[in-house]
């Protein structure tokens, strides 16, 4: 290291520690600055192998196995299953802890520095905010973000935006290890609210020149309508079509995302392409209730993290095929014997992933 970077590192350190004895907001409108997709879906595939790890687990509670793993090199991370508080009948608060260890952010920081976060996301969700004048989003939240050797708080992050783009964040990581989209596919958006709305920008972005046409339904016509006008100023160059049922939505589509919050299935495995994939975002009556039972017995069906499956993708248990992580690392692989097949992305979405989030906005704010 020469003099001047020498001295970079101390003026870096300095204001570090300036933080460390603060306590940050980060609010909305900057975080929306510091999101970026090649950022936010390198930082969601560290979640992914973080949470796929030998050594990560439901949670640590003895001393004994969290010494064990203090010795450790490699990325892991504890997370319990989330909580569920009922506010009447039209709305939830999420309570969701995590840590992970050991995990990289080397698209932002440019380097393998290993960085370790406590966080806990606080979510609501009220199905009638869109009705108010002027609506609100029907998910907002906020992230805790804490020192990890102290237990100190260090910043409080807005976690609305977070939420959309690291669900979408994953879903990409998710397809581009599930299904590689090729030049020319279809994609089909069932439900454009915020998470349809996310998806389409994410998977138009970070896949450019696939999609030469997008799909869109939603219950609402006029909503998708309006994501039409929206996509139509950006991507002049493909096509967009509002359809009349979810099921003209996928009938010809290679990639597919549904994300509403239907307690029914929006469609029927014999809608389908046969190589398709469909990345699974809504939570109607339980995340898995947009797709029926068959589209889980005969896909091969991967998730986030095993953390919380016991509750809350009760009935297709027995369908999953393994974590997203394990792909990634290459402890699970896909049988490619068929040359077609049909992937499912079942998301729930999980705190590793938030407070890996809010470290990465954290990080690129305190070198603003
Ligand atoms: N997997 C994950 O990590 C996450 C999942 N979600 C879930 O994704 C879903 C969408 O969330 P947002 O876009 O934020 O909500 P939103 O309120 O912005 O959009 C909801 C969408 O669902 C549609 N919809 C509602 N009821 C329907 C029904 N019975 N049949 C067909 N369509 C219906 C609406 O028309 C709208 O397009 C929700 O179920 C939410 O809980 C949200 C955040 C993260
Ligand atoms: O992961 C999240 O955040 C959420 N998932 C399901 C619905 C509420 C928010």
């Amino acid at each position: 290291m020469n003099s001047q970077q020498q001295n970079e590192k101390e003026e870096k350190d300095k204001r570090k520690q300036q933080h460390d004895n603060d306590v940050l907001f980060i609010k909305e409108s900057v975080v929306r600055k510091l999101l970026n997709w090649n950022d936010c879906v390198d930082a969601m595939e560290s979640a992914l192998v973080a949470m796929s790890s030998a050594s990560s687990s439901l949670s640590s509670t003895s001393s004994s196995s969290s010494s064990q793993v203090a010795n450790r090199d490699e990325p892991f991370s504890y997370q319990t299953p989330r909580t569920f508080t009922m506010a009447g009948n039209d709305g939830v608060l999420l309570t969701m802890p995590g840590y992970a260890a050991n995990y990289t952010l080397s698209m932002v920081t440019g380097n393998n520095e290993k960085h370790s976060t406590l966080a806990c996301k606080l979510v609501t969700s009220f199905a009638k905010n869109s009705q108010l004048n002027p609506p609100l989003p029907t998910i907002l939240a906020t992230i805790l973000l804490f020192n990890s050797s102290t237990g100190k708080l260090k910043a409080i992050v807005d976690g609305t935006d977070i939420t959309a783009w690291r669900t979408a964040s994953v879903s990409l990581v998710a397809t581009k290890y599930l299904h590689r989209p090729q030049q020319n596919s279809i994609l089909a958006i069932v439900g454009t609210g915020t998470q349809g709305r996310i998806h389409a920008l994410a998977m138009l972005n970070y896949f450019p020149n696939a999609f030469t046409r997008i799909n869109l339904w939603n219950r609402t016509k006029a909503r998708a309508d309006c994501l039409r006008d929206e996509l139509n100023e950006l991507f002049p160059e493909v096509e967009i079509v509002v359809v009349d049922t979810s099921v003209e939505c996928v009938i010809d589509a290679d990639c597919i995302v549904t994300a509403t919050n239907s307690p029914l299935p929006l469609f029927e495995l014999k809608d389908l392409k046969e190589d398709v994939h469909i990345n699974a975002i809504g939570a109607g009556i339980n995340h898995h209730s947009e797709l029926p039972m068959e589209i889980y017995q005969f896909a091969d069906v991967f998730i986030e993290s095993n953390v919380g499956i016991q509750t809350e993708l009760k009935g297709i248990a027995e369908f999953i095929n393994g974590e997203i992580g394990e792909i990634i690392v290459g402890r699970k692989h896909l049988d490619d014997a068929s040359g077609k097949r049909r992937t499912v992305f079942q998301s729930m979405g999980n705190a590793i992933e938030d407070g890996i989030m809010a470290n990465l906005i954290y990080q690129k704010f305190i070198e603003l």
